[in-house]
């Protein structure tokens, strides 16, 4: 479906023109302005019809476009002021269906702004996309109030989300994002997609919860592997010597203890974490 605005808007590139919108390095800033591009990405969760989509970063609102376009309710956090007034004239252009929070993506709640199920969409700033990431695969409960993540990251990120385990990509970020959901590469895009171009090639990652494994407290999970690939080259019995109890559970589960946590399957961390929170 594709819901026009009841306001013609020029293009993209035009608006950015106008209001003398110049790209900030310091706040990560590449801009999309390919709308064949972004409808592409914001088909990606599925129907987005009635749906409610939280973005962050939407500078000067491309993606954000396609998302209206898909007849999302869109909720947008935005640190870069001079953002306002372009996100401004889009919320009037699509009957007040985009909802722009001026503020750090860090600071927010994203489960209190929707207020129900939602998505998450969003060409992400490199500085603060996998601290983001890593919280919204961290909650207690599970599945998570959102429905899924559509999230663009460097490649050699998302090359580490989806990492099968024994490669060099392999490490924390993979366990935590495969523990309990499931992560692919949906599409890689080309860096000369943005404007400016970032040194490097950029994917966009999709993730859906998946059942949760019973009995695992992700603080335990998340110490495990905190400690396992903060020291990934040593073996296990010596970085995971200071979790109390480790050293017992790798016995009892018959892992090696002179393996290294990149050899170390996901289940394998799952049934450790599940040990030690007995
Ligand atoms: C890679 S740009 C993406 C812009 C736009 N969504 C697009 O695809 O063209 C990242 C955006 O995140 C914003 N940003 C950076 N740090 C942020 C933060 N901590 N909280 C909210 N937005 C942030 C930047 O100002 C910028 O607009």
């Amino acid at each position: 479906m594709s819901v026009q605005p009841s306001v013609p808007l020029p293009p993209l590139r035009e608006t950015v023109r106008a209001h003398g919108l110049s790209a900030s390095k310091a706040l990560g800033q590449n801009f999309l302005f390919d709308e064949q591009l972004l409808d592409r990405i914001a088909a990606l969760p599925g129907d987005l019809d009635g749906a409610t989509v939280f973005e962050v970063g939407p500078g000067p609102g491309g993606l954000t476009r396609a998302l209206l376009r898909a007849g999302a309710r869109v909720i947008a956090v935005e640190r870069d002021d001079r953002c306002l007034p372009l996100l401004a004239e889009l919320s009037d252009a699509f009957d007040g269906r985009l909802t722009v929070v001026p503020d750090d993506a860090m600071a927010i709640d994203a489960d209190a702004l929707a207020g129900g199920p939602y998505h998450i969409v969003a060409n992400l700033p490199y500085n603060v996309g996998t601290a983001l990431f890593t919280r919204w695969l961290e909650p207690a409960a599970w599945p998570p109030q959102w429905r899924s993540l559509t999230l663009m990251f460097q490649l050699e990120v998302a090359e580490r989300i989806v990492a099968p385990v024994g490669t060099n990509a392999y490490g924390r970020l993979a366990v935590l994002a495969q523990w309990r959901s499931h992560a692919r590469i949906a599409m890689k895009v080309h860096r000369s997609a943005f404007t400016p171009p970032p040194k490097v090639m950029s994917a966009i990652v999709h993730v859906t919860p998946a059942d949760e494994p019973e009995g695992v407290d992700p603080r335990i999970l998340s110490k495990l592997t905190e400690k396992g690939f903060g020291q990934r080259r040593k073996m296990l019995r010596q970085s995971l010597k200071g979790i109390t109890g480790a050293i017992e559970a790798l016995d009892a589960l018959g892992i090696d203890p002179t393996r290294r946590a990149e050899t170390v399957s996901v289940a394998e961390w799952v049934a450790l974490a599940r040990l030690l929170g007995r």
